[in-house]
């Protein structure tokens, strides 16, 4: 381990870096800081978690001339959730530098960002669409950047931004110095490499694994019908801090989080039809604790920092293996460790070989729990609560009134009373879970050669099993909601018509909801559309 006075990063960045609790650089830090400040472009490739972003950030911010009101860098960003996050690690690391920074991204009232570009920010972290329509309204003057960083490079491939970034490229000088960086590193991203860097130092993070080791990786195959009661139990079993569930389109993470808010948890949905407002509004309270879990689509989370997410749930396999190893990566980050649970249909097991076989690691079968277990989970939950209450002592109110009650009922029936009023008990609450047909059969037989376990329902002896959440699902009623207009990613036919705007702001994101599998590649199998 090397610390970042070794790497030479200068005093008042080490000062931000202590105040944010870093105390070493991790390997892609270590591997990158130096060539970056020799001025060498790089490519950069390590595991989710692991500190890209500063990879990038430090020696970005070190190089930036705070007596030049110019932009001197520029950073693109997949995503506007990401763009902030970028953002704000970067304002983290510059505090004492007091480099000008500032973030540009659709859906965000394009006056009020024109206004802010007039205060001379330094460094620009923005989404392709939105930089672009900087450069075209002129408002966005980069003839002074010298350092370009492409983040998650390999989503912005996937979302079919290539084209915007060549534009992009073309109005920055060509003197200057560009790293990319990225958790996976598919063939195409390698060719943008070699058309618009110079020489690349690539630091590869060596790893056997694609994913990180502490994040334990199960399975649970069972019928589709039955996955919710699943999750219920699970999240029953497990009780994360802050939870995750993937779900595959936007109708399905809708009402995913409206049925677990009627199952009583802290649940809500994120995905790209929801206003910027309200996508940030969610972040802000799943952050500050008041959400326990979040739903949400691939490429709302993507990149997402957040810590103290323990668990993530793919309540749908996602399609390909990139979008596998981001999800689960947003757990088990920053060396915490995490458990990542795959829900996978019989017809789907081979989605999961595939998943396997990428991050050259396999996953453990999980027996789907019990309803009896989750009870358990529950009630042992329940006796924690109640035995920091006891430890705490704040009790003296109410002494009385229990001596009065043990007078009248026994010692023992009161304590399980207790127990019981704080025990969430399994919730049979009518929900509505539109059944999703499963992927495009691949990668050999369906639901053989893994020979799991007994899977799905525990032997039906739970309650509100499949009657709950398969049984009313027939849901036609959603046909009009036209939540697919986000499936058909890889169309880019017509999309370049000038509604860029659209594609990050509100609806307009949702072009690339699901769609991450498929923009420019061919390999995967088109995927259904969302209705
Ligand atoms: N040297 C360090 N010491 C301690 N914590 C760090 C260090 N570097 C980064 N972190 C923290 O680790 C977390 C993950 O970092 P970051 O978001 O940059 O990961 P990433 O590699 O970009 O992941 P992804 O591939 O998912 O985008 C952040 O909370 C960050 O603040
Ligand atoms: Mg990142």
């Amino acid at each position: 381990m090397t610390n970042f006075s070794e790497l030479n990063v200068s005093a008042s960045i080490q000062k931000s870096l202590q105040r944010m609790g870093f105390e070493e650089a991790t390997p892609i830090q270590e591997g990158t800081i130096s060539f970056a400040k020799e001025g060498r472009d790089i490519i950069g490739q390590a595991q989710t978690g692991t500190g890209k972003t500063a990879a990038f950030g430090i020696p970005l911010i070190e190089k930036i001339d705070i007596n030049n009101p110019a932009i001197q860098g520029l950073i693109i960003a997949p995503t506007r959730e990401l763009a902030i996050q970028v953002s704000e690690e970067l304002h983290k690391i510059g505090y004492d530098t007091r480099a000008r920074i500032l973030s540009v991204y659709g859906g965000q009232d394009i006056g009020r960002q024109i206004r802010a570009l007039k205060n001379k920010p330094q460094i620009i972290v923005g989404t392709p669409g939105r930089i672009l329509d900087h450069i075209n309204r002129r408002t966005l003057k980069l003839d002074q950047v010298q350092t370009l960083v492409l983040d998650e490079a390999d989503e912005m491939l996937n979302m079919g931004f290539i084209e915007d970034i060549n534009t992009i490229l073309e109005s920055v000088p060509a003197e200057r110095q560009t790293l990319l960086f990225s958790a996976t590193m598919p063939g195409p991203i390698r060719k943008i490499a070699e058309k618009f860097m110079k020489d690349p130092e690539i630091v590869k993070i060596q790893s056997k694994e694609m994913t990180v080791e502490n994040i334990e990786q199960f399975f649970v195959k069972s019928q589709e019908r039955e996955k919710f009661d699943i999750l219920s139990r699970l999240l029953n079993v497990h009780q994360p801090e802050l939870a995750i569930v993937f779900g595959r389109t936007k109708r399905r993470v809708d009402e995913l989080a409206h049925a677990l808010s009627i199952r009583g948890y802290l649940a809500e949905g994120i995905h790209g039809d929801l206003s910027q407002a309200k996508r940030i509004s969610v972040l802000r309270q799943f952050k500050e604790n008041k959400i326990d879990v979040l739903v949400a689509t691939d490429v709302a989370a993507r990149g997402l920092d957040i810590s103290g997410v323990t668990h993530v749930y793919n309540f749908d396999i996602p399609q390909d293996p990139e979008s596998y190893v981001h999800r689960i990566g947003r757990t088990g980050r920053a060396g915490k460790s995490g458990m990542a649970i795959t829900f996978v249909t019989p017809r789907e097991m081979g989605y999961l070989r595939i998943v396997e076989e990428t991050t050259k690691k396999r996953m453990t079968a999980l027996r789907p729990p019990t309803a009896d277990e989750a009870l358990v989970g529950q009630q042992a939950l329940a006796v924690e609560q109640l035995t920091e209450l006891v430890e705490k002592n704040h009790l003296s109110d109410y002494r009385s009134m229990a001596e009065e009650l043990l007078t009248k009922h026994d010692a023992i029936d009161l304590v399980a009373a207790a127990v019981k009023s704080m025990t969430k008990e399994p919730d049979d609450s009518p929900i509505k879970i539109t059944e999703e047909r499963p992927l495009p059969q691949r990668g050999g037989r369906s639901g053989g050669g893994r020979g799991g376990r007994p899977s799905g329902g525990g032997g039906g002896g739970y309650r509100g099993g499949g009657r709950s959440s398969g049984g009313r699902s027939s849901g036609g009623d959603r046909g009009g909601r036209g939540g697919n207009r986000g499936e058909r990613g890889g169309e880019r036919g017509g999309e370049r018509g000038g509604d860029r705007g659209r594609r990050e702001g509100g609806s307009g994101g949702s072009r690339r909801e699901g769609g991450s599998s498929q923009g420019g590649r061919s390999r995967a199998p088109r995927k259904r559309s969302e209705d």
